[in-house]
């Protein structure tokens, strides 16, 4: 099976519509202010309401409220919420877009037991590095070796992942999906759009299988 992809950190139209055209499933708007890919939601929805049909927009938040998450879902009109903070499974539900849950691997977590805890309550887990004080768009790689086998099919990998790099992700973890930012870039918050078919043309290359 293909692994879907997932290009984050999307900041203006062009390169929202060049992705698609390269192929990407979905697209993530960074709601995080501290982010240099954080996008005002009115922009946000611009680009939103433009995007063609079967292309899922993803809206990634960090510790926010119920509040403001529903407001700018509403305003938006996004098809997803990604939660790259600190929400315990109990916070995912409720709101109204689903969900999924971002969790930053290391070697001391349960990670098989993380997964299952938002597995029922999200509709899928995405796996990123752990950096101290960094809630993720780090470019950071994580030591895949922690993956369970168990695991395949049923995870998003995240985390420093580039077009050189990508088919071995693809192929060792067999990921559900696979979600980039800094490493199809050009500049923080502006995309490579060559780097961006490069990585995609890689994901389709080694899912031909
Ligand atoms: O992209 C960001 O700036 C960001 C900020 C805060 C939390 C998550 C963020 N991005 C997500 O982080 C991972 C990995 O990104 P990268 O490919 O290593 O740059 C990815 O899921 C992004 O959606």
């Amino acid at each position: 099976m293909r692994a879907r992809v997932k290009i984050c950190g999307i900041t203006n139209l062009d390169d929202a519509l060049a992705s698609v055209d390269a192929g990407a499933d979905a697209l993530g708007f960074v709601f995080y202010r501290p982010s240099p890919r954080y996008i005002e939601p009115n922009a946000a929805a611009q680009i939103i309401k433009k995007l063609p049909a079967f292309v899922t927009s993803v809206a990634l938040f960090v510790n926010e409220t119920r509040n403001e998450i529903e407001r700018i879902a509403n305003l938006t009109q996004v098809d997803l919420l990604q939660f790259h903070g600190d929400e315990p499974p109990v916070f995912c539900q409720g709101f109204s877009k689903p969900s999924i849950k971002a969790l930053r691997v290391n070697n001391e977590m349960d990670l098989v037991g993380e997964v299952e805890a938002y597995a029922d309550v999200t509709k899928g887990v995405l796996l990123d590095t752990y950096v101290t004080g960094v809630p993720g768009g780090t470019g950071a790689r994580f030591d895949w070796s922690l993956i369970p086998a168990s695991l395949a099919g049923k995870i998003i990998l995240a985390g420093g992942l580039d077009p050189d790099n990508i088919a071995d992700a693809v192929l060792r973890i067999k990921p559900y999906a696979v979600d980039v930012s800094g490493g199809v870039e050009k500049a923080k918050g502006l995309k490579d759009v060559s780097k961006v078919r490069q990585f995609i043309h890689e994901v389709n290359r080694v899912s031909i299988t």
